[in-house]
């Protein structure tokens, strides 16, 4: 029900998330949650929390991290809570969404300042809009791709595959498909791939209208008449394997490819809980502490 990730009017927001969403992909989307299902549970929140720990090691004793989830716990208000009683006093907000939407970034904002509306106190605040050009992340992707180059060799095509928004978010001022294609390009550049031996797609379209193009499934659907038949799968918009990358783009979209003649589908991991995704937190931090 989040005006910024479905931007409608509130009365036909609920018709299409009361009567449709619910009503038909309830149902579905618990069934492919059951298939992601780790035993320590969401592969999601596991995987942040590695993150926050490993980040929270190279910070040291001078910082405290604590990481948080959008929707459900642990809340952004809990943490803020706890944060709150420890006596912090300067916050540094990251959404671990490296390009800015208003339906992501911009929601997570609205989040803590809804959060804080119910405290006496407001610590100085910094949040991190955006990180889709630090150097640290571009060679952090682009070293994950090469070490699984190195162990399972090079497919044909590496695919870049980032969350849709609707088109219509963009025509409204939306950067995230500007970042998204600086964030492709520049990952491209640093692998010294050719303009054949890379491309970018959007996942995830929802409802009737026009998302990002080109879309992901239908991509996948027509290369290998194309003559590609072998793919390596990113998707550098995620911080964390989960549901999008684990069903969707490991899942789902292989099976549209091999199905349409493909051979060999690779998908890369998110950064997870790597050194290097730690590393770039804690760089963001020590950027934002200075100023
Ligand atoms: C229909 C509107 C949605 C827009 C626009 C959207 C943008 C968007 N989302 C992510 C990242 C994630 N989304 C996740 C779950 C999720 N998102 C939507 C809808 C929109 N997202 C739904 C209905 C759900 C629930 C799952 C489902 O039923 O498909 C998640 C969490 C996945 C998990 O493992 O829990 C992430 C992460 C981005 C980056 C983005 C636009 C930039
Ligand atoms: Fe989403
Ligand atoms: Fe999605």
């Amino acid at each position: 029900m989040d005006p910024r990730v479905i931007e409608l009017p509130a009365l036909f927001r609920t018709i299409l998330v009361k009567g449709i969403i619910i009503n038909f992909r309830a149902h579905k989307s618990a069934a492919t949650y059951r298939e992601i299902w780790t035993e320590e549970g969401s592969p999601l929140l596991i995987n942040t929390q590695g993150l926050g720990d490993k980040t929270a090691t190279l910070l040291g004793d001078e910082y405290q991290v604590e990481i948080a989830m959008r929707y459900g716990q642990p809340s952004v208000e809990e943490k803020l809570r706890k944060l709150h009683n420890a006596g912090t006093n300067n916050l540094i907000v990251i959404p671990l969404y490296p390009q800015y939407s208003g339906s992501t970034n911009g929601s997570t904002f609205d989040a803590v300042a809804k959060a804080l509306q119910k405290f006496r106190w407001v610590p100085n605040l910094k949040f991190v809009s955006h990180y889709y050009d630090q150097p640290a992340y571009i060679q952090a992707i682009a070293d994950s791709v090469k070490s699984h180059w190195d162990t399972f060799g090079r497919a044909q095509k590496l695919i870049m595959s980032f969350h849709g928004v609707p088109k219509k978010y963009i025509t409204k001022g939306d950067p995230y498909q500007q970042q998204c294609q600086a964030t492709a390009l520049a990952i491209a550049k640093k692998l010294a791939l050719k303009d054949d031996e890379w491309m970018l797609v959007f996942q995830s379209r929802f409802g009737a209208q026009e998302w990002l193009q080109p879309y992901c499934d239908e991509t996948l659907k027509s290369l290998p008449a194309q003559g590609i038949k072998s793919v390596d799968m990113i998707c550098p918009g995620f911080s964390a394997d989960c549901l999008e990358t684990l069903e969707e783009i490991e899942g789902e979209n292989k099976e549209y490819f091999m199905k349409a003649g493909g051979e060999d589908y690779r998908y890369i991991s998110c950064l997870n809980d790597s050194p290097a995704h730690a590393a770039l937190m804690a760089d963001i931090v020590h950027q934002h502490s200075q100023t």
